[in-house]
């Protein structure tokens, strides 16, 4: 018997991740029927999920995450995972928050894989000694050095030209120019005052700003395509979740030598958290429960968190584990993860998936890439515009 997974890990540090989950469940005498949907962010993916479900052929399992895990759930087509989650101890394994976002109506409904952290700056250090730069702590100083870079003769920022990348940038520069607080009333709760207020319009336009750092060539680009341009030494810079350091992994560099990490400009104090899950469709077959059973069991087992997590560029979804084979970015994205748990400070991603419904996600991404790519629409009619996407998406 076998599972049917569907997932969008096609670039070769996240089919890496994946194939440790594929050939974890062949050693166990299972079948692994790839499902992979390529396209970064997973839109696609869901656009392919949705129509396979809607015709009444769904995967064994899929990737889905943060709040679409309920939508799913309301419309009954996940199975109950309480069972494995009870003889594996997920619920002292996990913490509470983490555990919260797998549940549907109290019972599990898929399983973590993992911890992103989406605020991340990352560099090729032989571009920045070339310009004489140093790893930028803020916007501004990320504009000197972006200036600096594109004298030297490089791309200051690489950068892919798409709306869940624009998204994936625009949240992170929210949170360097405005603070953690401010990014909770306007991504998270989206308070209307927040989205159309002042504190929005300076955002969008330091958002705007980074335009400026980017080539001409960036529309449409994937995002490990402009992780490539950083790994050859044509740009200096990308901002991008951790999936990045996948493509750095398996470019067999090393972090802190031959790339570099940090929190992205202004966000020292903040985690934005992206977890990749899979959750299980409710299946009548016996043998297919028994395989989806195993799949969930393993992805939370000790092996497969160390083995995907070191190929993926995420952290484990379980925070018992022994970390000593991790690099010193995975190392200070548990620090930093426990630290904003505790103290403030972490937040879920809206540009993946962990902070609004998918209709809202879409009505942001749309003004946050139109506007991007507008280079006539001022600030101020794009916060009206973003607080007429949070009201307009059907709540
Ligand atoms: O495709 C790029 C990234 O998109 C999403 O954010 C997924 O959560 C992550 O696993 C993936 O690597």
């Amino acid at each position: 018997n076998e599972v049917e997974v569907l997932h969008w890990w096609t670039s070769g540090g996240e089919a890496r991740a994946a194939n440790v989950l594929k050939d974890l469940m062949e050693a166990e005498g299972y079948g692994w029927q790839d499902f992979a949907v390529a396209g970064g962010g997973g839109e696609t993916a869901m656009t392919v999920l949705k129509s396979r479900a809607m015709s009444g052929n769904p995967p064994s399992a899929a990737q889905i995450k943060g709040p679409e895990i309920q939508e799913w759930g309301e419309l009954g087509l996940l199975g109950n995972l309480d069972e494995v989650a009870t003889a594996e101890g997920w619920n002292e394994l996990l913490p509470e928050r983490v555990a919260n976002i797998m549940r549907h109506d109290g019972q599990y409904v898929a399983v973590p894989v993992n911890v992103h952290r989406v605020n991340w700056l990352w560099a090729n250090p032989e571009v920045l000694d070339a310009a004489g730069v140093e790893m930028p702590t803020t916007l501004d100083e990320l504009f000197a050095a972006g200036e600096a870079i594109r004298e030297a003769g490089f791309v200051p920022l690489a950068h892919g030209g798409q709306a869940w990348q624009d998204a994936t940038i625009f949240e992170s520069v929210v949170l360097g120019s405005q603070g953690t607080e401010f990014y909770q009333q306007a991504l998270v709760e989206l308070d209307p005052e927040a989205l159309g207020g002042e504190q929005m319009i300076a955002a969008l336009e330091d958002f705007k700003r980074l335009r400026e750092l980017m080539d001409q060539g960036m529309s449409g680009r994937d995002w490990n395509i402009a992780t490539a341009m950083v790994i050859e030494g044509v740009a200096g810079f990308q901002l991008m979740g951790d999936w990045a350091k996948g493509e750095f992994t398996a470019a067999g560099l090393t972090a802190g030598e031959d790339y570099l990490c940090a929190a992205a400009p202004g966000t020292q104090d903040a985690f934005t958290f992206n977890i990749d899950s899979l959750a299980m469709f409710r299946v009548t077959d016996d043998a297919e429960r028994d395989a989806q059973q195993t799949l969930a069991r393993l992805v939370l087992e000790p092996t497969f968190q160390e083995a995907f997590n070191l190929a993926k560029g995420s952290i484990p979804a379980r925070p018992d584990l022994d970390m000593s084979e991790f690099d010193s970015c995975a190392k200070q994205s548990l620090a930093d993860f426990q630290r904003t748990a505790d103290e403030g400070g972490l937040v879920p991603s809206m540009a993946h998936g962990m902070a609004v419904r998918a209709d809202v996600q879409g009505a942001i991404f749309d003004v946050v890439t139109n506007y991007f790519n507008d280079t006539n629409m001022p600030a101020e009619e794009a916060a009206k515009r973003m607080v007429s996407a949070a009201e307009t998406a059907s709540f």
